[in-house]
């Protein structure tokens, strides 16, 4: 494997500060040294600069649309870049709206379908018409699956996003903190969901199975791995802006990427919304880091049994 490092240290998807120190936080915990001690060649990008936006009223519900459309844009590209360049693009973030930037810019150097593994309390699917906050990290899928397009109206600095998702080319898991509207969505649509109650129902290794058998039951497509650090239970990785109990397992976390990665189909991660300031303590905030960093070890190769 060959990692192309981009760190993209942005907030406003979302209103708390802090997720943006994320990037350089997973990577003091020495996520570039590990990835090169299991053998992967790695590229690092540095961290994106996100211009500032003045005026950056609500469009109607949706919230600070001109930054996060923005900075999506920036990271479209720069995923873009790092996938032609030959790596596999590891976007640190920063909020979930970032998935739109990265997903958006995997998609156009992959060329064709990608399949999109969301791992997340969250569904993160509201379109700007049901989103009960505004915050755009709540719906990065909506502006992405091309059976929701019509239901997006248009945003300011939106409107270079092509949705370049199929809804069945989506799996979600770890779900379980979902809002009516979204669930209707994911009914309505069909999308494969593997909640924590088919985590807890099924067992982990039967939800990576059908995940596999799902998504390539038609053609293998590259995988797109979008992994919230809040899927993970909030006691062990509390350090993040919306924490749900009764979360994943380090063991469960883990297995998910060893999974992937035995595809031989990754072919772009997003590890979003680690907050250090929403950690009260240092340690807390060092167990969520920590975990972020073994998640990104066990998509490039480490396997717990050596
Ligand atoms: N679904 C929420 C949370 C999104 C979380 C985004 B992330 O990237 O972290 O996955 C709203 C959640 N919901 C709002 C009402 C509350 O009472 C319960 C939580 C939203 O704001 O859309
Ligand atoms: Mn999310
Ligand atoms: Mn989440
Ligand atoms: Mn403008």
């Amino acid at each position: 494997h060959s990692v192309g490092i981009i760190g993209a240290p942005f907030s406003k998807g979302q209103p708390r500060g802090g997720v943006e120190d994320g990037p350089d936080r997973i990577r003091s915990a020495g996520l570039v040294g590990r990835l090169q001690a299991q053998g992967c060649g790695v590229k690092d990008y540095g961290n994106l600069r996100f211009d500032d936006v003045a005026d950056d009223a609500p469009a109607g519900r949706v919230m600070r649309p001109r930054a996060v459309g923005s900075a999506s844009r920036t990271l479209a590209h720069a995923v873009f870049t790092a996938k032609t360049d030959g790596h596999t693009p590891v976007m640190l973030g920063g909020d979930h709206s970032l998935a739109i930037g990265s997903i958006h810019g995997h998609a156009a150097a992959a060329g064709g379908a990608l399949s999109v593994v969301w791992v997340d309390a969250h569904a993160d699917i509201n379109t700007p018409l049901t989103t009960p906050t505004g915050n755009v990290h709540g719906q990065a899928m909506s502006y992405l699956v091309r059976e929701l397009h019509s239901k997006i109206p248009a945003i300011p600095h939106f409107s270079w996003i092509k949705p370049c998702v199929s809804a069945k080319d989506i799996v979600y898991i770890g779900l379980r903190d979902v809002d009516p509207e979204e669930h209707f969505i994911l009914k309505h649509l069909g999308i494969k969901v593997f909640s924590m109650t088919e985590v807890d129902g099924l067992g982990i290794a039967r939800v990576m199975e059908e995940t596999c058998d799902y998504l390539f039951s038609d053609a293998k497509k590259p995988i797109h791995l979008s992994y919230d650090i809040d899927a993970i239970d909030p006691l062990l990785a509390p350090a993040t802006g919306t924490p749900v109990v009764g979360g994943l397992t380090y063991r469960e976390g883990i297995y998910i990427t060893e999974q992937i990665c035995q595809t031989g189909l990754l072919s772009a991660v997003d590890l979003v919304e680690v907050n250090p300031k929403q950690g009260t303590t240092e340690a807390q905030v060092l167990s969520t880091v920590q975990t972020a960093v073994d998640v990104l070890l066990g998509c490039f190769g480490r396997r717990r049994g050596g």
